[in-house]
C-alpha cells in the first residue's frame, strides 16, 4: 500500500514536519531497550509498546515474582528471545551495574533506557529520594557508559519518568514532588552535557497526570502519605474533576519522546486533555519575573 501522511493525507513528498516521513524518527526495529520498574503499571505499558514497535526489551524490577510472571506472558505473545527479566533494585549500584552488564552480554548493546521505577512514601522520605531521584541518576550514569559514542556505544535515547508533580507542587506529597522536580532538572542538565560532549544520546522527560496503576493506592494509606493524609481529598478532587489516564495512553506519549530525534532535554506533559511539550526558557533570567525593590 502506498504511503499516506496521517497529518495532511498527502501521498506525495511533502513537508508537514509532523509525520514519520518528515520528522527524523528513530526506527525501533531490533533496537535494545531497558525499562526499570517494568513488572507492572506504566513500566509494563512502556515494555509492550517497545515490543510492538520491534525492539528487544530488558525488564528490570525489584519484584522478582511479578517480573517472572510478566516475562512468561510476554514470551507467549512475542517469543522468548525478545525479552529478558533481571531482578535489581535501582537504589543499589551493584544490582543495577550488574544488570546492565548482563543486558549488554545478552543483547549486545543498549539503545534505549527508560528510568521509570518510582514509589510514593512520604513517611520513609529518604527511600523515596533514593528510588525516584537516586535511581534515575544511577540508571542514567551507568547506561551512558554503554551507550555513549566515545565508549564505542551507538548513542540512543534515555527517557526519565517524572510527573506533572515535577512541574508544579502536589501538596499531598512534598517529597515526591521534590524528587520529580529533581528528575526534570537533572535530565535537562544531562541533555545539555550530552549535546556538548557529543555522547550521541538524547535525554528526555515524561510528565504524566494521575494514571490508573497500583501506585495510586498509596494515596489511601497513612503508611505512605503520613502527615499529609488530610490533604488526600485535594488529589481525589483533581482526579474526580479531570479523570485518570490509562497506562497505554501514556505509553503513546512515551513513544513520541523515544522516536522523535529532534527532541533532547524536552519534557512532554500528558493529562486527560492531551500531550504537550513544555516550553522552558534556556536561562533562569528568561523566566517570567517580578522585580523587587530591596531599598
Ligand atoms: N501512577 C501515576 O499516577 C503516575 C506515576 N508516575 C511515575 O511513573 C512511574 C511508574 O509508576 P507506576 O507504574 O504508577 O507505579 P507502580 O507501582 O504500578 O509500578 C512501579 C514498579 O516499580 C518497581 N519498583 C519500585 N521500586 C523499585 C526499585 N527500588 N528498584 C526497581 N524497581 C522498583 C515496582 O516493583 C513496580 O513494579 C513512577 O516513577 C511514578 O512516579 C508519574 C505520574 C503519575
Ligand atoms: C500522590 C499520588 C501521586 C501519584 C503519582 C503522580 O505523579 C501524579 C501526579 C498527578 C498530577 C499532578 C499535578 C500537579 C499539578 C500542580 O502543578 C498544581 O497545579 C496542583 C495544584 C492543586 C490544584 O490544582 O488543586
Amino acid at each position: 500500500m502506498r504511503y499516506r501522511c496521517p497529518v495532511t493525507s498527502d501521498r506525495e513528498e511533502h513537508k508537514c514536519d509532523r509525520c514519520d516521513r518528515c520528522l527524523s524518527v528513530m526506527d525501533l526495529k531490533d533496537k535494545v531497550a531497558v525499562v526499570t520498574g517494568a513488572a507492572q503499571g506504566l513500566g509494563r505499558s512502556f515494555v509492550e509498546i517497545l515490543l510492538k514497535n520491534g525492539s528487544k526489551v530488558a525488564l528490570i524490577d525489584v519484584n522478582k515474582s511479578l517480573g517472572d510472571e510478566l516475562k512468561s506472558t510476554l514470551d507467549q505473545e512475542y517469543g522468548r528471545d525478545r525479552t529478558e527479566f533481571f531482578t535489581a533494585d535501582v537504589t543499589s549500584e551493584e544490582d543495577l551495574k550488574g544488570a546492565l552488564e548482563k543486558i549488554v552480554k545478552t543483547f549486545g548493546r543498549i539503545d534505549i533506557l527508560c528510568n521509570n521505577a518510582g514509589i510514593i512514601n512520604e513517611k520513609h522520605w529518604e527511600k523515596t529520594i533514593a528510588v525516584n531521584l537516586g535511581g534515575v541518576v544511577r540508571g542514567t550514569y551507568l547506561a551512558l557508559e554503554h551507550m555513549k559514542k566515545e565508549n564505542g556505544g551507538n548513542g540512543g535515547v534515555i527517557i526519565n519518568i517524572s510527573s506533572m508533580a515535577g512541574l508544579g507542587p502536589l501538596p499531598v506529597a512534598p517529597i515526591y514532588t521534590a524528587t520529580k522536580h529533581g528528575v526534570v532538572g537533572f535530565s535537562r542538565a544531562m541533555a545539555a552535557v550530552s549535546k556538548l560532549a557529543d555522547y550521541g544520546v538524547r535525554i528526555n522527560i515524561l510528565c504524566p497526570w494521575f494514571v490508573k496503576t497500583s501506585l495510586l493506592s498509596s494515596l489511601n494509606s497513612e503508611d505512605y502519605i503520613e502527615r499529609f493524609l488530610p490533604l488526600k481529598a485535594m488529589s481525589e478532587t483533581m482526579i474526580q474533576k479531570h479523570g485518570c489516564l490509562e497506562a497505554d495512553v501514556v505509553a503513546k506519549a512515551f513513544l513520541v519522546l523515544v522516536k522523535d530525534e529532534s527532541k533532547n532535554g524536552d519534557a512532554l506533559m500528558i493529562d486527560p486533555e492531551g500531550a504537550v511539550f513544555i516550553s522552558f526558557p534556556q536561562k533562569a533570567k528568561d523566566l517570567p519575573s517580578t522585580p523587587v525593590n530591596l531599598e
